[in-house]
């Protein structure tokens, strides 16, 4: 077990009665969070899913939105702007984005697990403006210019 970091929780009175997110095993990276709603996504459909969360993370500190991959793997069911990001200073409802990838309409039932939280630490940049950048072997060479996807050798 690794240090725990204490985030405040706040239910919503749609969240009231469900689980907070959990950890399913010791090991967990992310805590399975519940949709606090039932909806049924199309094909082709997003959805922003009500959590009934609302969150205080501490300075220094996001949480990450991330999809299950039984969903997409079983039913094509990702988060499209993987990781989302929840901001330490939001205090709206903790939503969670959907996209149907799949073939066949997605049933959403109020407790289903639906995407991941993993509480991830934060480094905030400030930049340092100059006129010339260091040389490197790659330069400017990305997108693929190392080659496909065939292996190296
Ligand atoms: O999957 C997500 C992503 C974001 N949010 C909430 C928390 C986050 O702190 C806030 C803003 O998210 P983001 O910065 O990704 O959105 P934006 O489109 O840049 O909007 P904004 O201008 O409000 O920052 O929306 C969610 O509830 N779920």
């Amino acid at each position: 077990m690794n240090d725990q970091v204490t985030v405040a929780v706040r239910r919503l009175p749609h969240g009231e009665s469900l689980e907070l997110p959990q950890y399913a095993t010791d090991g967990a990276a992310g805590m399975d969070v519940l949709a606090a709603e039932e909806v049924t996504i199309a094909p082709g459909a997003r959805y922003a899913v009500a959590t009934g969360l609302a969150l205080a993370i501490p300075a220094g500190y996001e949480i990450q939105v991330r999809p299950r991959s039984g969903l997409a793997l079983k039913h094509g069911i990702t988060v499209p702007n993987t990781p989302g990001t929840i901001d330490s200073d939001y205090r709206g409802e903790l939503k969670v984005i959907l996209i149907n990838h799949g073939t066949e309409p997605f049933a959403i039932a109020r407790g289903d697990r639906v995407a991941q939280l993993v509480l991830a630490p934060v480094t905030q940049a400030v930049w340092n403006e100059v006129a010339e950048l260091d040389d490197t072997a790659r330069g400017a060479g990305g997108f693929g210019s190392t080659g496909g996807h065939a292996r190296l050798g």
